[in-house]
């Protein structure tokens, strides 16, 4: 009898994913998501988990709905808590798999992880991975992975010259059924992390998240309905509050609720109906910036992470942290991340560029703490973003930003400052 494990990461939907593709379908599935135990204990030098509430929730949302989808499907989901590789590897030996199926993750601790489970299993158990979630895969690549060029600006025209990114897959019909015998079900979330389970972010945020397939797409549709906001995305992409100025799809993106294939089809489809404008071309151009991301995290490997552990976040960075600044541009979009686990684009460049320009603080501590808040983390889009913006790696030109130009430019009236003031006193931006 033939039995195959599905080991999930970011990659929780059933729709345009490889893992539940099969030419020829085995007689068992097993389908396991691992949460990192390791997530939850406080970073040192940070002293906060990895995993935050926001984005832990979201995930829980993700896998319940993963689940109902998989259940009507003849399928089932088990969640485990536990460090991946010994839990999975633990599996595979109990319920005797043939098959372990694995998504290639560009971040380096993933990669690791799959080549210790391939260690573990030893030649006995075809561990197979397979690429999903981006635009292009490896093979449609216009460069091979080493030759990336060290711009976004050159990836992107190479990629458009020889533009061919596949459509999206529709979900499978129905499934294998599950191993007899075979543990099920999840831990409720309020006994993994009571803050998670009340999580609500702050209603001055002005749109509320809820991960899985299901709300990743009712949030495509609103986007694209009609006229739509898409076709005005460029002109309004830099605004900093409401909840239309840009898709908001990167948390179903992140946890793989959404691929970017099926955003790109349904833009694709959207320019068909309505004719394609700058607006509808720039949503994909921002994908490519995410594809662009995920392959130079490939590249770079471990050292996507900088070459030393973290140092102790002092004084000046933990007020950073906590919004406390004294500069109400910056203060707002840190308690904007703390308090909604999200930040517009516009939002993530300043604040990112407050800590490496003004305070002259530790990149890494920087990225640690969005990982730490960030509902939409991915480890690409992150650690790529920082690394963009201090200049270091394959970018060793610093572009962060003056925040005080900035918030003149895109918060001139101090609209976006006073509202996430804590104290209801109105600032306006500071003029150096
Ligand atoms: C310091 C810093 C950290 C960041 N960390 C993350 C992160 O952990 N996860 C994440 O998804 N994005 C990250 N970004 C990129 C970007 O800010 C967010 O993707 C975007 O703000 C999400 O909002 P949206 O979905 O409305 O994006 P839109 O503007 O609507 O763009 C559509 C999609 O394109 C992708 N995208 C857009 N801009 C970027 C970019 N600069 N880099 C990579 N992908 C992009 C995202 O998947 C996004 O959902 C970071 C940016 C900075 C400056």
């Amino acid at each position: 009898m033939s039995r195959t494990l599905i080991w999930l990461r970011s990659d929780l939907r059933l729709a345009d994913n490889p893992l539940f593709h099969f030419s020829a379908p085995p007689e068992s599935l097993l389908c396991v998501y691992v949460l990192d135990a390791a997530w939850l204990t406080p970073v040192p030098g940070l002293e906060a988990p990895r995993i935050g509430p926001s984005r832990l929730q979201f995930l829980w949302q993700s896998l319940i709905e993963l689940r109902g989808e998989l259940l009507k499907r003849g399928s089932d989901l088990l969640v485990r808590i536990d460090n991946p590789v010994d839990a999975v590897a633990a599996m595979a030996t109990e319920h005797e798999i043939d098959e372990v199926r694995v998504r290639a993750d560009a971040g380096w601790e993933e990669r690791q992880s799959t080549a210790r489970l391939a260690e573990r299993l030893n030649g006995s158990v075809t561990l197979s991975r397979h690429e999903s979630g981006t635009l292009l895969d490896e093979a449609s690549l216009p460069m091979a992975i080493g030759d990336l060029p060290g711009s976004f600006s050159a990836f992107r025209r190479k990629v458009e010259e020889a533009w061919s990114v596949p459509g999206a897959v529709p979900a499978p019909v129905t499934l294998p059924s599950w191993p007899e015998g075979a543990p099920r079900g999840f831990p409720p979330l309020h006994k993994v992390c009571g803050r998670a389970a009340s999580w609500s972010p702050d209603r001055r945020g002005g749109f509320a998240y809820a991960g899985g397939e299901t709300p990743g797409w009712a949030r495509l549709d609103h986007y694209l309905r009609d006229g739509g906001a898409v076709a005005d995305y460029k002109q309004t992409r830099n605004g900093l509050s409401g909840s239309d100025f840009s898709t908001r799809l990167s948390p179903w993106l992140a946890q793989g609720c959404l691929s970017a294939r099926q955003v790109h089809d349904a833009v694709r489809a959207w320019e068909a109906r309505h004719g394609a404008n700058d607006s509808s071309y720039w949503v994909i151009f921002e994908l490519l910036w995410r594809d662009y991301f995920h392959w130079a995290a490939w590249q770079e490997g471990a050292s996507l992470f900088g070459r030393r552990a973290l140092p102790t976040a002092a004084d000046d960075v933990r007020a950073w942290c906590e919004g406390r600044t004294g500069v109400p541009f910056v203060d707002a979009a840190m308690r904007e991340l703390a308090a909604t686990g999200w930040l517009s684009n516009r939002a993530r460049q300043n604040a990112a560029s407050f800590l490496l320009r003004d305070i002259g603080g530790d990149w890494r501590l920087g990225a640690a703490w969005f990982e730490h808040c960030l509902i939409d983390h991915d480890v690409a889009s992150n650690w790529g973003n920082w690394r963009y913006l201090a200049g270091v790696g394959r970018n060793t030109r610093p572009r962060a930003l003056d925040v005080h130009d900035q918030a003149e430019r895109y918060d001139p009236e101090g609209a976006y400052a006073d509202l996430w003031q804590a104290s209801g006193q109105t600032h306006r931006p500071e003029v150096s």
